[in-house]
């Protein structure tokens, strides 16, 4: 009876391929792709070294709401546009077995497009709203 049971525990769980059944089991999920990317995906550990400097750059200056919302959204468009590229490198990938196809080459290219594009916006708007800041700040103006 004792073996009976600890030969159960050893049983492993079959890997999991249904539907979430509640919001918890969906949050976990969810939070276990977000550290998967942070572990696997070098650009989103960048990117959130970028979030949290903004962010106290943002603190030091005593930025208005307006702005702290602009940042905000600015940064999670680039980390979102990330995810996505990271989604279709590793979908690629699945189905490709690493090997080539001109199409799979179109879809990590324009991913990594969307990266290019909402991180060149978000360098922008960087500026835009740090360099009056930092000029104001050496008294430059
Ligand atoms: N299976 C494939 N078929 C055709 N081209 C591919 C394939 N895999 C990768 N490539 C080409 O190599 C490039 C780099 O692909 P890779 O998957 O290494 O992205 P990455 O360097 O990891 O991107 P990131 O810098 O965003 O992490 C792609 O943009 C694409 O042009």
């Amino acid at each position: 009876m004792l073996m009976d049971l600890k030969e159960r525990k050893q049983v492993p769980k079959p890997p999991k391929v249904d539907k979430n059944h509640n919001f918890f089991e969906s949050m976990g999920y969810a939070l276990s792709g977000i550290k998967f990317a942070f572990i696997h995906e070098r650009n989103i550990r960048y990117q959130i070294l970028g979030l949290i400097l903004v962010m106290s750059a943002a603190w030091f200056f005593a930025l208005p709401i307006e702005k702290w919302l602009i940042l905000i959204l600015t940064c999670a468009i680039v980390i979102c546009m990330e995810i996505t590229n990271t989604i279709a490198e590793w979908i690629i990938d699945l189905v490709t077995d690493n090997q080539y196809h001109p199409i799979a080459k179109n879809v990590k290219d324009v991913a990594a497009g969307g990266v290019l594009i909402s991180s060149t916006m978000a360098v922008i708007v960087g500026l835009l709203i740090f360099v009056p800041e930092i000029l104001l700040f050496f008294n430059l103006t």
